[in-house]
């Protein structure tokens, strides 16, 4: 039996929880100090819940991180510094320079990997395979219902009740989307570090009232030809700024741990 411990136990991690194959256990969960309580009555005596990882009482095979960007700046090097391999959903933190590096020094002294998860999107091994013979262009057009951008910054860019049609509200940088949209575009950063980086990526960011589902376009180009790739993710029900593929990529890290032939 593998172990996997899950950073964060929000919207994502119930259902990565819920989908886990049979050989890998959820052994702890690492939550916030707001949570925790009723989250060590939930899940019983077999998993063991902290608010720390000095309060690690059994070391995972991996570690999984959804609980946001602060989450991963609290708790990501410490994991790494248990030698213990890290997967990473809300990679906008990255954003940050000094964490970048520092998390990076981490894993090299060691001696374990850090899995930068595709999340919501598809096509950042291709964009990545590009990147080294050399990328022109990138761009990602995130478009989502303006009920998933609620509660954001785009709450001072948008005005909701006057929203009839499709509405950009943001263009940036990579940088930008996911310093400014930290639930909503860590795709961005993603897609940004598979390929020109984070001040290179160009992102548009759009509201439509006519949506109940997100979209994420990207197109790349250059050496190898040109990328296009359109996503349309159902959003989680418990949270609609979540796509369930970002949840399906985070399974597929669970799966991984155990498999000889890696796709
Ligand atoms: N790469 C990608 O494609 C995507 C990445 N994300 C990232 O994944 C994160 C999780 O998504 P959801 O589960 O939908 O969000 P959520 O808001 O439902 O869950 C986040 C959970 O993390 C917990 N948390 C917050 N701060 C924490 C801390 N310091 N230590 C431990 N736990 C902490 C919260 O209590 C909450 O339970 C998002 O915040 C976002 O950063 C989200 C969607 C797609
Ligand atoms: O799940 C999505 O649609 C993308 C997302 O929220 C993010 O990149 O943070």
């Amino acid at each position: 039996m593998k172990t996997v411990m899950f950073i964060g136990y929000g919207s994502m991690a119930r259902k990565v929880h819920e989908m886990l194959p049979k050989n890998v256990k959820l052994s702890t969960v690492l939550a916030s100090p707001r949570s925790a309580n009723h989250l060590t009555i939930e899940m019983g005596e077999s998993i063991n819940v902290i608010t720390s990882v000095d309060d690690l009482l059994e070391v995972p095979d991996i570690a999984i991180e959804m609980a946001g960007q602060d989450g991963l700046k609290e708790h990501g090097i410490k994991i790494l510094e248990r030698n213990i391999p890290l997967g990473i959903v809300s990679v906008g933190a990255f954003t940050d320079e000094k964490f970048a590096i520092s998390l990076h020094d981490a894993a090299k002294r060691h001696g374990v990997k850090i899995h930068i998860l595709a999340g919501a999107v598809a096509g950042i091994d291709g964009i990545n395979a590009a990147s080294l013979a050399g990328l022109s262009k990138v761009i990602y057009q995130g478009r989502k219902s303006p009920s998933s951008w609620k509660g954001s910054y785009a709450d001072k860019l948008i005005d909701y009740d006057s929203l009839k049609k499709a509405t950009v509200f943001f263009t940036g940088t990579a940088r930008e989307a996911a310093t400014l949209f930290p639930a909503n575009s860590n795709v961005a950063a993603t897609i940004a570090l598979a390929g020109v980086g984070l001040d290179e990526t160009q992102v548009e960011l759009i509201a439509d009232p006519t949506l109940s589902h997100n979209i994420h376009h990207i197109i790349a180009e250059g050496i190898f030809g040109k990328l296009e790739i359109s996503i349309t993710g159902l959003p989680l029900a418990e949270n609609p700024k979540t796509s369930s593929l970002a949840a399906f990529s985070a399974l597929r890290l669970c799966h991984q741990i155990d498999q000889a032939l890696q796709i």
